[in-house]
């Protein structure tokens, strides 16, 4: 297995556990940590000895916060329009021909909700929490974390998970359909090795083919993506989305609204 730093990568009887492993930063991910997660489930997916992906975080604390807000300063420094090579991130876990199921147990929030979206199954532990952060940190998924979460949780509940910016409980979750079981935490491994020993026992071209069907009647939304992306790539630039950060950093409410350089960092809606 290659010698990563931000993930792990374990395949045992055929299922490969990749696991991101920056839990000091409630497993939010940099450049590197989104390139081994490409390069693991590039090397999982195609290795005929793997049946199913599990994605986890580690710990207990959070199974990933989305971008790492340490490393974001107008950008995070690495590929992509945004400085993460996100667009690939997502796109590997919907392209690989293996189901990918996320094994939720703390904070799923922020680009960490969206990889749970944009994994084929989800089972979260009772205590995992999930939501999304970005209008309140100056940041958007303007791609699969929104466009296809309508889909996977219907139009309404999308919009108000992104336009309130709330956190849901496992229960909560699992009624909206964001995840497809939810276990006491005790009982959270069993139950992935549980779902992975009856996918395992299934035709892997049958399920190739499922996932294949399932992802060609919203794969448009890899092209609303890669446009959204650049977008989000120049709003990172503007003092608005700069303040999101600062004020996340600084732990304190962000002031959006008035002009800039009047303590704002500037509202489309307004003049000035
Ligand atoms: C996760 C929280 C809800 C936890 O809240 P709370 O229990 O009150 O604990 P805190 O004190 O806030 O946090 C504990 C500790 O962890 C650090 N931390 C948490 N999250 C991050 C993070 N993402 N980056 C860096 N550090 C983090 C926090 O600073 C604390 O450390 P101390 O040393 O103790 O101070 C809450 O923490 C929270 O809401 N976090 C915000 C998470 C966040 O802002 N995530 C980024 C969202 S935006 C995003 O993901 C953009 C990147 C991205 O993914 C993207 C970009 C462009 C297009 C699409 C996408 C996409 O989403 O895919």
């Amino acid at each position: 297995m290659p010698d990563y730093r931000d993930i792990t990568l374990v395949v045992e009887g055929g299922v490969a556990r990749i696991t991101i492993a920056r839990p000091d930063r409630y497993n939010a991910f940099r450049a590197e940590t989104c390139e081994e997660l490409i390069d693991a489930f590039t090397a999982a997916g195609w290795d005929r000895a793997v049946g199913v992906i599990v994605l986890t975080g580690e710990g207990d604390k959070a199974f990933c916060t989305g971008g790492d807000q340490s490393s974001h300063a107008g950008g995070y420094g690495g590929r992509g329009s945004i400085g993460l090579p996100l667009e690939e991130l997502h796109t590997v876990i919907r392209d690989v021909p293996k189901p990918v199921i996320a094994r939720v147990d703390g904070f799923a929030i922020g680009g960490g909700n969206v990889l749970v979206t944009c994994c084929d199954l989800a089972i979260a532990s009772d205590r995992a929490v999930f939501g999304q952060v970005g209008p309140k940190v100056g940041s958007v998924d303007p791609g699969f974390g929104t466009a296809f979460l309508a889909r996977v949780v219907g139009e309404k509940k999308a919009r108000e998970i992104w336009f309130l910016c709330r956190r849901y409980t496992a229960e909560q979750a699992l009624a909206m359909g964001l995840v497809n079981a939810v276990v006491p935490h005790a009982a959270l491994d069993a139950e992935v090795a549980r779902w992975c020993d009856e996918i395992l026992a299934l035709s892997p071209t049958a399920l190739a083919l499922a996932k294949r069907a399932f992802n060609a009647d919203s794969e448009s939304i890899r092209g609303i993506s890669a446009l959204g992306m650049q977008a989000v790539g120049l709003f990172y630039e503007t003092p608005e989305a700069k303040e999101g950060v600062a004020a996340f950093r600084e732990k304190r409410r962000p002031r959006f609204r008035g002009p800039p350089g009047a303590g704002g960092g500037g509202d489309p809606g307004q003049d000035g």
